[in-house]
């Protein structure tokens, strides 16, 4: 299966534009949100949507228009949890490690720790909260059409993005970018999570259950036609099935379930004692996960807690480098000091894996590899990221934050100091950028690949030959898009929505005439 897996849906109002009003996050409509130990032991749904996450929830939204839609989603609720909400437990809450904690933590064969979700609003609910759309030239490389994919966005928009206010790290990084000769950006911010979606859209035909971890979907001949689901005190005795006979009637899920539900390679699925429903050999393949680099800068001067705000972008086409500005006050709060981090993001990475399961339990963690730094042309951009990160920080503009007597080889030797990943660290670190970069790679969460379009999903995001089933989430793209993907995820959830029910009024209407 793939680590993160699926789309879903949900809940609470507020609209519009409300930025720093909306960091209370209070859910002020929860009626249909309830808890899979209390529901009945068999449901019918027109929609069953797999995960209630980035993608699943505006998706379960703009289906909801007309047709019911039951949303399952292994987590819990992001409400009333003051690590979701705020903006200083960012931190804290990726390094809970409890087993309810709604960042479930995973180290790729890399060596590089990585978090799979677990939460209603999934991704969205802990993230950097960083916004950028995609740009014209993928929207025209995938195939969409601009006006709906724009359509999309603003609808997005309306419910979750904002222009930050850009505090003193970030406006001294923008100064120092300008002053080395770098065209500094300011980018947008989501305020909330997606799970917002639903209450704004007046969820009366959403039902989300939550604690609802799905086992695997069934097939009759084929079609999907249900699915059996665990809840919290951890029965299966649950099973959600599509209305027989309705016009509608789909699965829609991320990536995930696929493989333990039968549809991968053939030769891994029967490793693991799985039927084959399908032979797709592409699942799980292409994997990718943006390489990330950081250098930590203790500061004699506080520095405000804020998260990616200002950035700069190499981009001599359309996908190459992306650096950003962040500040990530808790993980050095081990080592008792004041420091702001600035780090760099490889947009594009051209270096890849795979993901493969260890056994069939939806919640462990599958086997996943991305080859960080394989391909020389992700190094050479990391290198050159580096390199513009070491200017901005000799700057003039950013003296205030250095201390005089720590020059960037003692800021290399601190951040080796760190167990920020599992990777062997080589003596020429402090001298040699390129080893820099493979040493101290870090992820900034955008993993993508494993269920591509084209390779493993068709256009329209069906598993061809499996009509009543799709995949909709971060995994279908073969690259990061926008500058971080959590906007155009978001968007591909209502863009998708609208397409299955416009698909479901063409199939209605074939059937009438
Ligand atoms: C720490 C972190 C920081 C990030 N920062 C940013 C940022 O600043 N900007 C940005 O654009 N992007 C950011 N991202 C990336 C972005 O959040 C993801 O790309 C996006 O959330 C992916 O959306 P998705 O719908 O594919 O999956 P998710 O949002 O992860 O949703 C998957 C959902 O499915 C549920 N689920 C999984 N398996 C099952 C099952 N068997 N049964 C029921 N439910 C299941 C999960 O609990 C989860 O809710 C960040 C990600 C992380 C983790």
């Amino acid at each position: 299966m793939c680590i993160r897996l699926f789309g879903a849906y949900l809940l609470a109002g507020i609209l519009l534009l409300l930025p720093i009003i909306c960091y209370s996050d209070k859910a002020s409509d929860y009626t249909f949100v309830r808890e899979a130990k209390s529901t009945p032991a068999v449901v019918h749904f027109d929609y069953i949507g797999i995960g209630g996450g980035t993608t699943g929830c505006p998706l379960a939204a703009t289906l909801s228009h007309g047709a019911s839609v039951l949303v399952l989603e292994r987590g819990g609720s992001p409400y009333g949890n003051p690590n979701i909400i705020n903006t200083e437990n960012f931190a804290p809450t990726l390094l809970d490690t409890s087993p309810t904690s709604p960042a479930q933590q995973f180290t790729s064969e890399d060596g590089v720790f990585n978090i799979r979700t677990r939460v209603l609003g999934g991704g969205s609910a802990l993230n950097a909260r960083f916004y950028t759309r995609a740009s014209t030239h993928y929207i025209k490389e995938v195939g969409w059409n601009q006006r709906m994919v724009d359509q999309s966005y603003e609808w997005v928009e309306k419910v979750v993005a904002f222009e930050p206010e850009i505090l003193q790290w970030e406006s001294t990084f923008r100064d120092g970018l300008l002053e080395v000769g770098v065209l500094p950006r300011v980018y947008l911010r989501a305020f909330t999570h997606s799970s917002r979606f639903a209450s704004v859209c007046r969820p009366r035909k959403i039902t989300v259950y939550l604690h609802a971890t799905v086992q695997k979907m069934l097939f009759r001949h084929i079609p999907a036609y249900g699915v059996i689901y665990k809840d919290a005190y951890g029965i299966i005795r649950h099973r959600a099935y599509l209305k027989r006979n309705s016009k509608k009637n789909r699965i829609v899920l991320s990536v995930g379930l696929l493989m333990i539900s039968g549809m991968g390679s053939a030769f891994h699925l029967r490793a693991h004692s799985i039927k084959v429903v399908a032979d797709c050999p592409m699942v799980g393949q292409g994997m990718a996960d943006n390489p990330m680099n950081i250098l930590f800068i203790p500061s004699p001067q506080p520095v405000e807690v804020s998260l990616v705000q200002v950035g700069w972008r190499i981009d001599p086409f359309h996908s190459f480098g992306l650096w950003l500005i962040g500040h990530f006050k808790h993980f050095l709060s081990q080592v008792s000091i004041s420091p702001g981090v600035i780090l760099e993001k490889i947009m594009g990475p051209l270096s890849r894996g795979h993901l493969a399961l260890r056994n069939t339990n939806p919640n462990d963690n599958p086997f996943v590899i991305f080859n960080y730094f394989k391909e020389p042309e992700d190094l050479r951009k990391c290198i050159e990221g580096m390199k513009t990160i070491i200017d901005v920080v000799n700057s003039e503009a950013y003296s205030k934050f250095r201390y005089k007597y720590m020059p960037v080889e003692a800021l290399i030797d601190l951040l080796l100091a760190l167990p920020l990943n599992r990777r062997r660290k080589h003596a020429n670190v402090t001298f040699s950028l390129e080893q820099f970069c493979i040493d101290t790679v870090m992820t900034i969460c955008h993993y993508h690949g494993g269920c591509r379009v084209g390779r493993v999903v068709d256009k329209g995001y069906r598993v061809p030959g499996i009509d009543s089933l799709r995949v909709v989430d971060g995994l279908t793209f073969y690259r990061t898009l926008g500058t971080n993907p959590q906007a155009t995820v978001m968007m591909l959830g209502r863009h998708m929505g609208q397409r299955i029910l416009h698909d479901g009024l063409l199939r209605g209407s074939k059937k009438k005439n």
